[in-house]
């Protein structure tokens, strides 16, 4: 990456939804406008031996939008997830994400591709695992970065900032044991939107907090998301969750069954 990295605005992202809203990141590359298709799956097919994970699912993802994929376990949901983030390749079916220079398909990369695609367009926030225990919550932030070519120090400047608006300052040098588990939380969001990625996939970002924490940690992760124009897509099993999204999937047996506006609507 050779753009100077992103920070947010001085101030935090806040604890509500108003105020996580209000300072906006600038994006590495000019934001997608609102309400054009950046991921289209097309016909997405997946089985692991005799399991059929996905039975044909076609879902458009638009700019600026927070989708709730929701269903039963086994439904398909991560499956869905790990296609649309070229983490999977699907067996059948396409996924094409929108860039500056076209559509790129995803599932028509190879593992070397959709890695780099995953590092440069793609923000994650899953449930566990992906941070690492024995870096700090600054450095966990700053290596998204340096992974991608940037320098130290203007790494560190934008992970600072990320977790300041994240309200963790003072905790930038604590390594993730010693932080709670919704702060562990706010450390990968931090993680998932310094790049400026247009889109963050989330995985049960709040499966394992209670359900105050839960709150603010859905509205910090939509604060940094489509609060900045840009676009989320979370699996989760929370109807609370969902309700705070603009749209809600409901898949059965690896195909979607119901499509609905969400609360944010
Ligand atoms: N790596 C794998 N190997 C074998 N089977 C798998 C694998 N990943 C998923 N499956 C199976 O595919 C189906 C869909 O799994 P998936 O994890 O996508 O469902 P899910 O809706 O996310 O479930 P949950 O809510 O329990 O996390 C399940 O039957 C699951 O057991």
């Amino acid at each position: 990456m050779s753009q100077h990295p992103p920070v947010p605005s001085a101030g935090t992202l806040g604890e509500t939804r108003a105020a996580a809203a209000a300072p906006a990141a600038p994006a590495p590359t000019a934001p997608t406008p609102a309400g054009t298709p950046v991921l289209t799956a097309r016909g997405l097919t997946k089985t692991y031996g005799t399991t059929t994970a996905l039975a044909g699912v076609d879902l458009t993802v638009r700019a600026g939008e927070s989708v709730a994929i929701m269903g039963a376990s086994g439904s398909g949901k991560t499956t869905l997830l790990h296609c649309l983030a070229g983490i999977v390749r699907p067996d059948g079916g396409e996924v094409g994400l929108a860039t500056a220079a076209g559509e790129v398909m995803v599932s028509g990369l190879n593992e070397a591709g959709r890695s780099r695609l995953r590092r440069e367009q793609f923000g994650f926030v899953f449930q566990e695992g992906l941070l690492l225990p024995e870096l700090t919550a600054l450095e966990n932030v700053a290596v998204a970065l340096m992974l991608g070519g940037v320098a130290r120090p203007a790494a560190e400047h934008a992970a600072v900032g990320w977790l300041h608006a994240l309200g963790l300052a003072g905790m930038e040098h604590r390594r993730i044991g010693q932080l709670s588990g919704g702060q562990a939380q706010r450390v990968a969001i931090a993680r998932a939107q310094v790049t400026g990625a247009p889109v963050t996939f989330a995985d049960e970002p709040t499966g394992a907090l209670d359900s105050a924490t839960s709150a603010e940690v859905m509205d910090l992760l939509l604060g940094a998301t489509t609060g900045t124009g840009r676009t989320l897509v979370v699996v989760t099993h929370d109807e609370g969750v969902a309700a705070r999204c603009t749209r809600v999937v409901r898949l059965r047996d690896g195909r979607v069954v119901a499509e609905h506006a969400g609360g944010a609507r």
